[in-house]
């Protein structure tokens, strides 16, 4: 029997507030558990319970105002400048899969003070303080983003009981993954892709990659399209902004901890094309764990029950779509290969975090972990790197 969603053609949107309603959710469950087995991706609706409306509204407003702060006021707060992977990029300053990511970005995060101290492994020092622009250069911005990543981790908290329960597990099935909200961090980012004539090769807005963690949930937070996921077959689909709407996606970690049953699916961002007068924006927020969780522990073994293993057998293995994205190995990382976490087989969260960031961010890396980053780049800053390329 083949499954009706395997090699999906369009993205489901689910609703949020049927899970709220005894009566409708198993139907939410039903659809919950199918985009996490055949899909990887959703739209969620209904979520203003949790995140508000004015809160979302409030987001959108500062991302054209951020981005158009002068230069020198976001270099102020460059991310090089922080061992947490905090704080701005100019375009070009992010390498997917080797090639330049044609982006600007600002890194943000709950509030965190780092706990690292000299002597412990150096992934405890991947989770520390942001870095805002001055409050009279973006007034209200710095409260703004916090509430946004405050009603995110909401959401997320919720919504990763609501997955529990539609693969079967008890809704608290996944606590163990986490610590106290004090002793965890999650972030975001803010995203600005620039236009891209009609000719211009370079338009990678992001490169095909897979997201770390449990749960990625994404605003895209102006009209264009440009994302795009890859179905079994290997095939792009469009994942076009629909209003009211979050996408939601799954991590590798995710992946890793169901035995392969979610599947974390690959996607991509290509730069809008000039034809828009204006730059395509999004936010995602991504939801960390425990960073000491070693994932392949027997203790972070979750016993999943038949029926929905036969499902993930249904839909059968996941194969590689895009030449080593899922397989490239761990070590030995060239520029070309792909950010692609397979370390979550050997080592704790946090570490498997810091490699993903250095490769993403080889200046943060080289600077603050100059020993890592040297078994990660034999070669040093790879060529491709092109720090600042002049903001369009
Ligand atoms: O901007 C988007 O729509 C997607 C961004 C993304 O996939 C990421 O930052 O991991
Ligand atoms: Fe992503």
């Amino acid at each position: 029997m083949s499954n009706p969603t395997k090699n999906f053609s369009s993205i489901p949107v689910i609703d949020l507030s049927l899970s709220a309603d005894p009566e409708k959710k198993p139907q939410f469950l039903s659809q919950l558990q199918d985009a996490l087995i055949n899909v990887g991706f959703l739209y969620l609706k209904n979520t203003d319970s949790i995140v508000e409306d004015r809160v979302v509204d409030e987001v959108k407003a500062y991302l054209p105002k951020f981005f158009g702060l002068p230069q020198e006021e976001k270099d102020k707060i460059v991310m090089e400048n922080s061992p947490h992977f905090m704080g701005y990029n100019r375009l070009g300053s992010e390498l997917t899969k080797g090639k330049t990511d044609l982006r600007e970005q600002f890194d943000f995060a709950t509030p965190h003070t780092s706990r690292w101290k000299v002597g412990d492994p150096e992934y405890y020092n991947v989770w520390g303080p942001s870095q805002y622009p001055d409050e009279q250069a973006l007034p209200g911005f710095h409260k703004t983003l916090e509430t946004y990543l405050a009603q995110m981790w909401a959401l997320v908290k919720e919504l990763i009981q609501l997955v529990a329960e539609a693969l079967g597990l008890p809704r608290d099935g996944f606590s163990r993954f986490f610590d106290t909200d004090e002793r965890m961090q999650c972030f975001g980012k803010l995203v600005r892709y620039p236009t891209v004539g009609g000719n211009n090769s370079a338009s990678q807005g992001v490169g095909p990659h897979f997201d770390q963690g449990f749960l990625t949930i994404l605003l895209q937070a102006s009209d264009h399209p440009g994302l795009q996921v890859q179905n079994l077959a290997g095939e792009w689909i469009d994942a076009p902004p629909v209003p009211g709407t979050f996408v939601v996606n799954f991590g590798r970690g995710l992946e890793f901890v169901t035995g392969g049953t979610v599947r974390a699916t690959c996607h991509q961002v290509i730069s809008p094309p000039d034809t828009f007068n204006t730059p395509r924006y999004s936010v995602p927020f991504f939801q960390s764990i425990d960073m000491h969780a070693k994932l392949s522990d027997p203790h972070y073994k979750l016993e999943l029950p038949d029926e929905t293993l036969r499902l993930r057998d249904e839909r059968g293995k996941l194969v590689d779509t895009d030449g080593g994205l899922r397989t490239s190995p761990p070590t030995q990382f060239a520029a070309h290969d792909a950010v692609n976490f397979t370390e979550f087989a050997t080592e704790p969260s946090g570490q498997v975090v810091l490699i993903g960031r250095i490769k993403s961010h080889p200046n943060v890396g080289a600077k603050h972990y100059p020993k890592l980053f040297g078994r990660l780049f034999h070669g040093g800053i790879p060529t491709e790197f092109q720090n600042g390329v002049k903001v369009q």
